[in-house]
């Protein structure tokens, strides 16, 4: 594949214009004892595509999302990142190259301000320490009053300035996993992993994420890799589909070629193996 060349317009519910391939997973098993999460998984994501990982339920969907931001390490396969090869990622390496992600299970802290857990996903990008801060007041201050600006312009983004200084335990589901999309962007990443971003939502509260997913991808061109279990969701604004059943790929492709993958229909009907 040349990875030089732009892609085409997809063809399924998008018309987006991808750009070359910028992380490639190759032949990636994982295993914990005896159960085989993920078994010799290969599939590519391009530049400014939205890429969805769909499957049943213990498909092996967040142990892939988890080898590609570094907290489970591949027993086998390579992961290709802007065309360096590695064996695995660690976490800290993954957001410094521009790797971020929003969890299953919301992983914000709950006491703390929706403004305050915004900020927490400034921290790579804080240059100065506590000792700097106690030494140079003046630049340090400096410094927090431009993150504490992005921090805010993340937050009409979404769309949540009336909750800033709420906490956000006292927030609802729906609003939390905004916040947590918005701890997400401050980092300001290039590639975005939504873990079931519309999971346990109302159908408003779906359609303001999916608004939100696609102007995240359009007016700040990142990459996004989703899990999702809407198929609705799913195949209106992605540009190409994997799927997984058992820990094996059983398809990939447009959201058109998916729909009508026999295998992919025959996972979801349950169709014995
Ligand atoms: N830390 C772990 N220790 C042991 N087994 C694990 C671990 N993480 C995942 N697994 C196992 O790996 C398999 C794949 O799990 P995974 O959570 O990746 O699936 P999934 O497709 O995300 O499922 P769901 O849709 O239910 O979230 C399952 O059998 C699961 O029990």
């Amino acid at each position: 594949m040349n990875m030089n060349e732009p892609n085409e317009p997809a063809t399924g519910g998008s018309t987006r214009q991808t750009g070359p391939v910028i992380l490639d997973l190759k032949n990636i098993s994982l295993s914990f004892g005896g159960v085989k999460a993920l078994t010799d998984i290969s599939f590519d994501v391009r530049q400014h595509e939205i890429r969805a990982i769909i499957g049943p339920n213990g498909a092996g969907k967040s142990s892939m999302l988890n080898v590609i931001n570094g907290v489970y390490r591949p027993q086998q396969g390579e992961i290709v990142l802007r065309g360096e090869h590695r064996k695995n990622m660690d976490c800290h390496g993954a957001a410094k190259a521009g790797i971020a992600r929003t969890f299953q299970n919301i992983a914000l802290f709950k006491g703390m301000t929706v403004l305050d857990n915004i900020m927490t996903g400034r921290n790579l990008k804080m240059k100065s320490n506590f000792l700097m801060q106690a030494l140079y007041w003046g630049p340090a201050r400096r410094e927090e009053l431009a993150h504490r600006e992005k921090a805010e312009e993340i937050i009409d983004f979404l769309e949540i300035q009336a909750i800033r200084k709420t906490p956000v335990g006292r927030l609802p589901y729906g609003l939390q996993k905004r916040v947590e999309l918005g701890r997400a962007l401050a980092a300001e990443p290039d590639i975005l992993l939504l873990d079931e971003p519309m999971a346990g939502m109302n159908v408003e509260e779906k359609q303001d994420m999916c608004r939100f997913i696609l102007d995240v991808n359009d007016q700040f061109g990142t990459t996004i890799v989703l899990i999702e279990h809407d198929m609705g969701v799913v195949m209106d604004i992605s540009d190409r589909v994997v799927v997984l059943d058992y820990g094996k790929k059983i398809g990939d492709g447009t959201p058109d070629e998916v729909r009508s993958n026999q295998n992919v229909i025959n996972a979801y009907l349950g169709v014995a193996h």
